[in-house]
């Protein structure tokens, strides 16, 4: 029996690994293909947009959502399960896709398929990396060397482990394929540059090609045929270098919460506020629902740092309630501090009960 090819997109929070899958699903030449979605936080934003997205062939069934943490936490309790009901039909299916939550270490995933249940059935056929270039440029995943120095000499005792940027080193270390996307952000010098450091991470020869909006060839990303299950043992993650001891990898580092509000006046005044709030709180990810005084459709919001798209996807079902649903993800520390400001701030942004009512 043939295996299932399956690829596993990975990648930090917001690099564009939703929408390289959207990109991918509408030009998937008549592939059907299955998709694993795994989200940090509880509000499942990815799998709805995806769900919503109106390609023929992504029908709902093939969605499976995994919110109950992060995937590389509950392989045994979510993945697995979730891999043997999908191989039930596996007659259907030409492909697996499965999105890691932004936070994920691929390498527990990776491993996962060389377990008997799954390794007789289906094949890892890449890890592809997806990196957000301009974050990589604008040196969101590196520490400033100065302060690190100032501290170092301040503090000799201090442990340098910076969540983002040993996050950011993982994900490219377990990759087979890097796409360096948001090219658009960025000129070509910079692009370069970005593509250096990355493959300066790696440490090792991999394919870097670069993406607008995720938009690349359904034969790039498919079809890499790499064996990945077999390969992982070697592209350790800090965790698993510094945590021999089986000290269990958790997200302590980083954390979420919903946020809610009611219907805000207009889709400038909601932007400008969301934009003063993740400044004033380091959010670095913000995403889910809003609604408009006036306007039936539900407005997607997506918030990557500073950068905020908006865009009506879908009616206000009836009966569906019109407001705010947000998920906030930072690091531990700034989360916990602002939590109380950050909900408070949401709140204020929608308009006055009676006048939404109006
Ligand atoms: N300018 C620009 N924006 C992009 C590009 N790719 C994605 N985006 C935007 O970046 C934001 C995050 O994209 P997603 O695809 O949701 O990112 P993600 O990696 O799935 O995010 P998480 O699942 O939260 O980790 C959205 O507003 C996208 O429209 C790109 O190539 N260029």
């Amino acid at each position: 029996m043939q295996k299932i090819p399956a690829t596993v997109i990975t990648g930090f929070l917001g690099a564009g690994k939703t929408t390289l899958i959207r990109n991918l699903l509408q030009n998937a030449g008549g592939r059907r293909i299955a998709l694993v979605i795994n989200e940090f936080g509880d509000l499942g934003v990815d799998g709805d947009i995806l769900k919503g997205c109106g390609v023929e062939t992504c029908r709902e069934e093939d969605v499976v959502e995994l919110t109950n943490g992060c995937i590389c936490c509950t392989v045994a309790d979510d993945f697995i399960p979730t891999m043997e009901k999908l191989l039930e039909r596996s007659d259907r299916l030409d492909h697996i896709v499965i999105e890691t939550s932004g936070l994920a270490l691929p390498q527990p995933l990776v491993a996962a398929f060389n377990w008997p249940e799954v390794k007789a059935r289906v094949t890892v056929d890449g890890v592809v990396t997806v990196i957000d270039a301009a974050a990589v440029a604008a040196g969101r995943f590196a520490d400033d060397e100065e302060k690190v120095r100032a501290a170092r000499e301040a503090d000799e005792s201090l442990d340098h482990d910076n969540p983002l940027e040993e996050l950011f080193e993982d994900q490219i270390r377990a990759a087979d394929l890097l796409v360096l996307n948001k090219a658009d952000l960025v000129d070509a010098q910079t692009l370069a540059g970005v593509r250096a450091k990355v493959e300066a991470e790696a440490g090792r020869r991999l394919a870097v090609v670069s993406s607008e909006n995720g938009r690349l060839p359904a034969d790039v990303l498919l079809g890499l045929g790499a064996g990945t299950e077999d390969l992982i043992a070697g592209r350790r993650s800090h965790h698993e270098i510094h945590h021999a001891d089986g000290h269990e990898h958790d997200h302590d580092d980083f954390e979420s919460f919903v946020v809610e509000g009611g219907e805000c006046a207009s889709v400038e005044a909601l932007t400008e506020g969301l934009r003063t709030i993740v400044a004033a709180h380091d959010i670095l990810r913000l995403k889910g629902f809003a609604a408009i005084r006036g306007k039936p459709m539900r407005l997607v919001v997506q918030a990557v740092g500073g950068r905020i798209e908006t865009y009506f996807d879908r009616p206000f079902a009836p009966g569906e309630t019109r407001g705010t649903r947000l998920v906030a993800i930072g690091l531990h520390d700034a989360m916990d501090r602002g939590e109380a400001a950050i909900r408070e701030a949401v709140a204020a942004l929608a308009l006055p009960a009676r006048a939404a009512a109006e």
